[in-house]
């Protein structure tokens, strides 16, 4: 470990410059070992930077269902992460002596290696020499998406210890042509156009194309951008880049109101975009296909009666105008958490069906097995109308296309493609359900972001106290003006988010809110000018 270098298991793990990260992926192969004990059951351990650049990488614990790591358990990952080599026996007691951790019990690790990053190779045998310390045997499952990792680890853990990757394919597979043989019955020709998928040279490009592969080409018609053959891992590509940037990834070619989409590198994230006629680049972000799903779900709620506590989830980041649309127009209920999935996930569970959304694309469904049982009861109940049931059936149906342990792209792209050919809609009329607020996002250097406390599920700054008035004061400047900054969990950097009615006054603000940051945050290096 290098001396004077402070890590933190931040909003996804650790991530970082891989250089000299080895210390770091060894530690926490001990922990999954560790934790594995306790838990009794197998633990996941991803090797990812996500859609960092390629000279990055990262490392980010699974618990047993495919959970995030316990939250509690980040902070004793932070610890031990950061000692020095010769305090690490001492701490890595007592975090046995705190957790009361059963050193007899044997230990699993399920590991997924990223052969494609060249750091990925001596990184995830830093992990596997780490869980072997501890003498966990660990099932390397090699190249995966995070999400196939997370439903790989449940599954395992649910007892089906020969699951494998292609358990996977098979499962969405048949889900997704369940769905569709069912919606496209009312249909006399139903017609699949295609949709391009940017895979930002990422893993996910080989996952799409063996789960197109078993889905069929009469039945999804993919087109893989982006396979990693040339050019490099989220460089000028994938869903991070085209949310923040607010453009296609470089060299695609688009038409009018053709379905885009993008991955970004470890595919849990997933965006839409298309063309308007006068080839306006429109963005469908993950606040839209939450606003998707919702709906389907309401819909076919309402029409097979069934009554259920269903509920968004959203971070500060949503887009005001989607927050107005699912309370106003479709009075659906909302709630706002933190920045992280995990805080979106543990929310979500607190409602019968919870649709949770990152404005970036990371987001999935969560149902519990109560309310699914319910649903596909009343697909068969006698005592239901034929549409009743049918609504029901469609559902069920639906809900069995999601990967519920996380965000996952792929499967994300099945549901929003089914719902598209069951509404029959085009891009177009998706995209039209509301209009976004123009926005605009921003990052602020400053010489040690940890000064910034946010509060309200960070919408509002409460240290240092006078940056939060000086917001105040520059939003009420613009029309639909709303702006916050927070301290980013996965980089050195402070990040501005602002929206207003005009693309220049939200670009504007976003530049005054930077300035504000800079001056009152101890901003360092050039003034944010842009
Ligand atoms: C504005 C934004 O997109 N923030 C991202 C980013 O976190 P930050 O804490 O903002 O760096 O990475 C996280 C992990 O992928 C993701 O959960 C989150 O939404
Ligand atoms: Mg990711």
């Amino acid at each position: 470990k290098p001396d004077n270098v402070r890590v933190s298991y931040g909003t996804a793990g650790f991530r970082g410059n891989a250089s000299g990260m080895e210390y770091v992926f060894f530690r926490m192969g001990m922990l999954a070992a560790l934790r594995s004990k306790l838990k009794e059951a197998a633990i996941g351990v991803m090797v990812t930077a996500s859609h960092n650049p390629e000279h990055d990488n990262g490392v980010k614990l699974i618990d047993p269902q495919g959970e995030m790591l316990a939250q509690s358990w980040e902070s004793l990952a932070t610890a031990l992460a950061n000692v020095t080599n010769d305090q690490l026996i001492e701490q890595l007691k007592q975090i046995i002596d705190s957790q009361k951790i059963p050193l007899s019990n044997t230990s699993f690790n399920i590991v997924r290696l990223n052969v494609k990053k060249p750091s990925s190779l001596s990184l995830s045998r830093a992990v596997l020499d780490g869980a072997s310390a501890f003498g966990a045997t660990c099932h390397d499952h090699g190249l995966l998406t995070t999400p196939q990792l997370h439903y790989i680890l449940a599954c395992y853990n649910g007892g089906d210890i020969k699951v494998d990757e292609e358990h996977y394919y098979q499962n969405y597979a048949s889900a997704f042509k369940a769905l569709l043989n069912v919606v496209s019955l009312c249909k006399l020709n139903p017609v699949t156009s295609p949709v391009t998928v940017d895979c930002a040279n990422g893993v996910g490009a080989a996952k799409l194309t063996k789960l197109a592969e078993r889905i069929g080409a009469n039945i999804i018609d993919i087109v893989v951008y982006n396979d990693g053959q040339s050019g490099k891992l989220n460089e000028n590509c994938g869903a991070d880049y085209v949310k923040v940037q607010q453009r296609a990834p470089a060299g695609l070619n688009m038409e009018p109101f053709h379905r885009y989409a993008s991955f970004d590198g470890d595919a849990d994230r997933l965006i839409y975009y298309t063309l308007d006629s006068d080839c306006n680049f429109i963005l469908l972000d993950g606040d839209k296909i939450a606003a998707l799903f919702a709906t389907y779900i309401r819909d076919n709620l309402k029409k097979a009666s069934i009554n259920l506590r269903l509920g968004i989830i959203q971070t500060a980041y949503a887009n005001g105008n989607s927050t107005n649309f699912l309370i106003n127009q479709q009075n659906i209920e909302i709630a706002c958490t933190p920045t992280g999935v995990k805080y979106l996930h543990e929310k979500a569970l607190t409602f019968d069906i919870g649709v949770y959304f990152e404005a970036n694309g990371h987001g999935t469904i969560t149902v519990n097995q109560e309310c699914k049982n319910k649903i596909s009861a009343a697909a068969f109940d006698p005592n239901k109308s034929a549409e009743e049931r049918f609504a029901a059936k469609k559902l069920k149906l639906f809900l069995d296309i999601i990967n519920q342990t996380v965000g996952d792209a792929m499967c994300d792209l099945l549901a929003v493609e089914a719902i598209l050919q069951d509404k029959n809609w085009s891009v177009k009329e998706w995209y039209r359900i509301y209009t976004e607020l123009p926005n605009r996002q921003a990052k602020v250097q400053v010489a040690d972001r940890r000064i910034i406390e946010t509060g309200d599920a960070e919408r509002k700054v409460i240290l240092p106290s006078m940056l939060q008035p000086a917001i105040d004061e520059l939003v009420r400047k613009y029309p639909s003006g709303r702006s916050f900054v927070r301290p980013s969990g996965t980089e050195d950097v402070v990040r501005v988010y602002a929206e207003a009615n005009t693309q220049e006054n939200a670009d504007d603000l976003a530049q005054q809110v930077s300035l504000a940051v800079y001056n009152i945050g101890g901003g360092v290096g050039k003034k944010p000018l842009f």
